[in-house]
């Protein structure tokens, strides 16, 4: 494709070079520029991509955008732009052919529960017979077919490029989460949703927004992008998004009058039980994920669908298809007196509601092994520490993905929280160990919850090292079992 094709619509400041050159390829990172290429440079929050631009040029780059100049061979292009992260998402979905545009896109977005909204909102979709294209933090989805993903919502370029190769095997709708991350990063700049979902918002990420209100904010672009809206109007931001929501508005929620709602909840170690009411008719509905945080993420999935014309029929069928999400409130077969439940809470508000859930059913007592991931909001941690402390009855402090940070250092943050409340507790460091204290100790009836890590599969540690770590591996090994 031209570059000056590319750029069409794109507001540039200027232009040094060809526009009529042929674009092959198109990269945000130096070191993986082939020849033919456009180079986008980004001012990162550790390096300056400005600063490998030369490195780029160096490997083929014929083009590069950026917002300062930098000294470049004459035969290079250069188009100076103000925002090159804004520049990238657009020139992107034009290298791609706008592959999104006939495709109804769902974007998911608010603290806790993205994931599983998308996973019952694929089933839903599934249900009714469309091919869906999911996008998160566990996997890539086209249809049944597993892609790798290796954040919750990619850079734009690679979301572009998910959204042609989704395009090309003909989904019919595509599922996303968005993050607050991809929202100030302009990731999904240009996107255009058919529907914006928020689930909730609690204290999270505040290493990178700074402030909650600026947290606030960022999940707020997502409905300026989005020609619906499907909000939980029980949450105090889900209702100050709701009053200055343009287009066509659906509200969900329990304790609040909405229009999509939930009565009559049973709630039970296997599931939820509860009566659906749309604005066009109500049925019961079996979900197989405990807890009241699983009912609030049932009415998303379910209003997004309204909105999108899917009759209450293949929304009851396709809630009830799902069978568990991994690392969601997933029980394990370990077969033994105590249950063990890996959960991927890694927020206050998602240990609380976790934490609360097995309290509701435990026969015995909840035992709850848990830590926090380093480099990542650390006023989080004594507040995770206090709400650990108020629902078990014995808190194991451990290791999360410590990354750059002294896993030591992580758990003394953690620790004043917990003392606040009366709970026992021990610090193991080792995550192994942690949770092999936890099975020693297990007596029947009693609850086990692995709380932060999920469906991860490794562990982080510093410089980036990673190493497998699979709860559901080292429980078996644990216990001399081949699986759980
Ligand atoms: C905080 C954050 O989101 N950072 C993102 C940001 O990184 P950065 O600003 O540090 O980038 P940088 O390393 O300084 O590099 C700047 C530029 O130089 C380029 N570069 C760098 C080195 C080199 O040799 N050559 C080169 O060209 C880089 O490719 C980049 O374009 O821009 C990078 C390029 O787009 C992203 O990969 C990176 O995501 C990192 C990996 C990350 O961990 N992000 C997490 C926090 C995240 O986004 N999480 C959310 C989920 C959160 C949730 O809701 O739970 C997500 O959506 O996944
Ligand atoms: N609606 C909800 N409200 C509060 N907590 C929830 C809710 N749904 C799930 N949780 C808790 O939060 C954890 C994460 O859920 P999920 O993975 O669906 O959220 P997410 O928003 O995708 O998280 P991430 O930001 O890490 O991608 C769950 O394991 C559970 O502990
Ligand atoms: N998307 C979240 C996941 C946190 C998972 C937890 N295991 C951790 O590493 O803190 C984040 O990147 O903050
Ligand atoms: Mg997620």
């Amino acid at each position: 494709m031209l570059l000056k094709e590319l750029l069409n619509g794109i507001q540039v400041s200027r232009i040094e070079g060809s526009i009529d050159k042929r674009i092959d390829a198109i990269y945000y990172d130096s070191r993986k520029v082939t020849p033919g290429a456009l180079f986008f440079c980004i001012e990162g929050f550790r390096f300056d991509g400005h600063d490998f631009a030369g490195e780029a040029v160096a490997k083929g780059a014929q083009a590069v955008v950026l917002r300062k100049d930098v000294p470049l061979p004459q035969y290079v292009t250069k188009v100076f732009v103000e925002d090159t992260r804004l520049a990238m998402a657009l020139i992107s979905r034009a290298f791609y052919g706008y592959p999104a545009r006939n495709i109804p896109i769902i974007g998911v977005t608010g603290t806790n529960g993205k994931t599983t909204v998308t996973y019952l909102i694929k089933s839903i979709l599934e249900d009714a017979g469309k091919k869906v294209g999911l996008i998160g933090t566990i996997a890539n989805m086209i249809g049944p077919k597993m892609l790798p993903a290796e954040r919750t919502t990619p850079e734009s370029v690679d979301l572009q490029k998910l959204f042609k190769d989704m395009q090309d095997e003909g989904v019919d709708a595509i599922v996303m989460e968005v993050s607050s991350h991809s929202l100030s990063l302009k990731r999904v700049a240009g996107v255009e949703f058919e529907v914006g979902v928020f689930t909730n918002l609690t204290q999270d990420h505040l290493d990178f927004h700074n402030t909650l209100e600026e947290y606030r904010e960022a999940k707020a672009k997502l409905f300026l992008q989005s020609r619906q809206a499907a909000i939980n109007i029980d949450d105090e931001t889900g209702r100050m998004f709701a009053e200055k929501v343009q287009g066509p508005l659906w509200t969900y929620g329990i304790s609040r009058t909405a229009q999509v709602f939930a009565r009559d909840i049973e709630i039970t170690s296997k599931g939820v039980l509860f009566q659906l009411f749309l604005p066009d008719g109500s049925s019961m509905i079996s979900l197989n994920i405990p807890g009241l945080f699983s009912v609030y993420n049932a009415l998303a999935a379910a209003t997004a669908c309204h909105a999108l014309g899917v009759p209450l029929h293949n929304i009851r069928a396709g809630l009830e298809k799902v069978k568990g999400i991994p690392g969601r409130f997933e029980l394990l077969n370990t077969g033994t007196e105590y249950s063990v439940i890996i959960d991927y809470a890694h927020t206050p508000d998602g240990l609380e509601n976790v934490l609360k859930t097995a309290r509701d059913f435990t026969k015995g007592r909840v035992i709850t092994v848990f830590g926090c991931g380093g480099d990542r909001d650390p006023s989080k941690r004594p507040i995770m520490g206090e709400v650990a402390g108020r629902y078990s009855d014995f808190c194991i402090i451990t290791s999360d993905n410590p990354r750059n940070e002294d896993p030591m250092a992580i758990i003394q943050q953690i620790i004043p929280g917990v003392k606040k409340t009366a709970c026992p507790y021990v610090v193991i460091e080792d995550r192994r160990e942690a949770i092999a204290y936890a099975l020693n100790h297990g007596r029947a009836g009693d609850v086990i919850i692995l709380a932060g890590k999920g469906h991860e599969t490794y562990q982080i540690l510093k410089n980036n090292q990673v190493i497998p770590f699979d709860e559901r591996e080292v429980v078996a090994e644990l216990l001399g079992k081949e699986k759980v």
